[in-house]
């Protein structure tokens, strides 16, 4: 059952169609992501599921209710990490906790969540003073706070430590187990490809391509991936013509080279260096990874 119906988005700032007739649902428990390269129009789609901008033009459905029209009831239902958000300075992580906890009808018991967050040592501590990875877990806690049916995460672990971030997204697999519905805006890569059972890629405010990770890394021109080290130098130009080699490239260091391509490129590389005598060292072949599908999708850089 779809929780988030988006359909035929559409929104204009300055005579500029931001979002431009984007359509998605999400179902009910699904962890949904949206990538997109910087202003492609992922926060304003967001935000108009959160019912923080009225659309211009199609319909948002969350649990069937219009966001702005049913702005209470989906304000119930749905918890929200807005991407720059601010507090009261003098306000302590508790008392945020437990302010917004009073803004529910059915709010969790904001301790396990701050246990789960590390920030039990700091709930006396004023949110001013909190450091940026800190107030980032704090909203993390007040998008779960209300005991969601729905929670947007937007810009989930920016600014989060590498074991911030990874505790993070157990967290999130934590928070889906249970039932929840999580819509991820995000730009790192392996975050979406770990979390995200579907991506929709937005690019310039429509949806360049919408699929599981695997499969929009299959789609990709160049899914498949071989470096080698070459016993003696070898034309870069002649590997760039090989069946479908997406791109080639050497490290100018170590004369390492990597070919983006598919099985068949595989063949045809391996029949190229046999046929001038050059030893492959250190051969690998691996998957792409949903970067270089973004890549090829958007023609953008992260
Ligand atoms: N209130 C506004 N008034 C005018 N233009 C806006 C407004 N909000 C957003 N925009 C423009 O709409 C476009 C999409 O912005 P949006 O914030 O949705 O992008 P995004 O994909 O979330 O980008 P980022 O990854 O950088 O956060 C941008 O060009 C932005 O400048």
């Amino acid at each position: 059952m779809s929780v988030i119906e988006v359909s035929d988005l559409r929104k204009v700032y300055g005579g500029r169609a931001v979002v431009d007739g984007v359509s998605f649902s999400v179902e009910e428990g699904e962890i949904f992501g949206i990538l997109g390269p910087n202003g492609a129009g992922k926060t304003t789609t967001v935000e108009c599921i959160e019912g923080l901008r009225i659309p211009d033009a199609g319909s948002v459905k969350v649990a069937g209710l219009d966001p702005n029209t049913d702005h209470d009831r989906v304000t119930q239902l749905l918890g929200a990490q807005l991407q720059e958000s601010e507090l009261q300075a003098k306000l302590t992580v508790q008392e945020a906790l437990e302010l917004y906890s009073s803004f529910y009808e059915r709010p969790a018991d904001w301790r396990p969540l701050a246990l789960r967050l590390g920030l039990t040592e700091k709930l006396g501590t004023r949110f001013g003073k909190l450091s940026g990875g800190q107030k980032q877990r704090l909203f993390i806690a007040l998008a779960l706070v209300g005991g969601p049916r729905v929670v947007v995460l937007d810009e989930l672990t920016t600014g989060l430590d590498p074991r911030a971030r990874r505790d993070t997204w157990q967290l999130i697999e934590e928070v889906r187990a249970s039932g929840v519905t999580v819509l991820l805006v995000t730009h790192f890569m392996e975050e979406a490809q770990r979390l995200c059972d579907r991506i929709a890629v937005i690019d310039q405010g429509r949806i360049a391509a919408l699929d599981t990770p695997a499969g929009l890394i299959s789609r990709s021109a160049s899914s498949t991936v071989i470096s080698f080290t070459p016993s003696r130098p070898l034309d870069l130009r002649e590997l760039a013509e090989l069946p479908a080699a997406a791109s080639v490239s050497a490290d100018d260091r170590d004369g390492r080279v990597s070919i983006n391509g598919t099985d068949e490129t595989v063949n045809a590389v391996i029949t190229l260096l046999a046929r001038h005598h050059i030893t492959a060292h250190q051969l690998r072949v691996s998957d792409a990874t949903l970067d270089d599908a973004f890549l090829d999708l958007t023609g953008a850089t992260t």
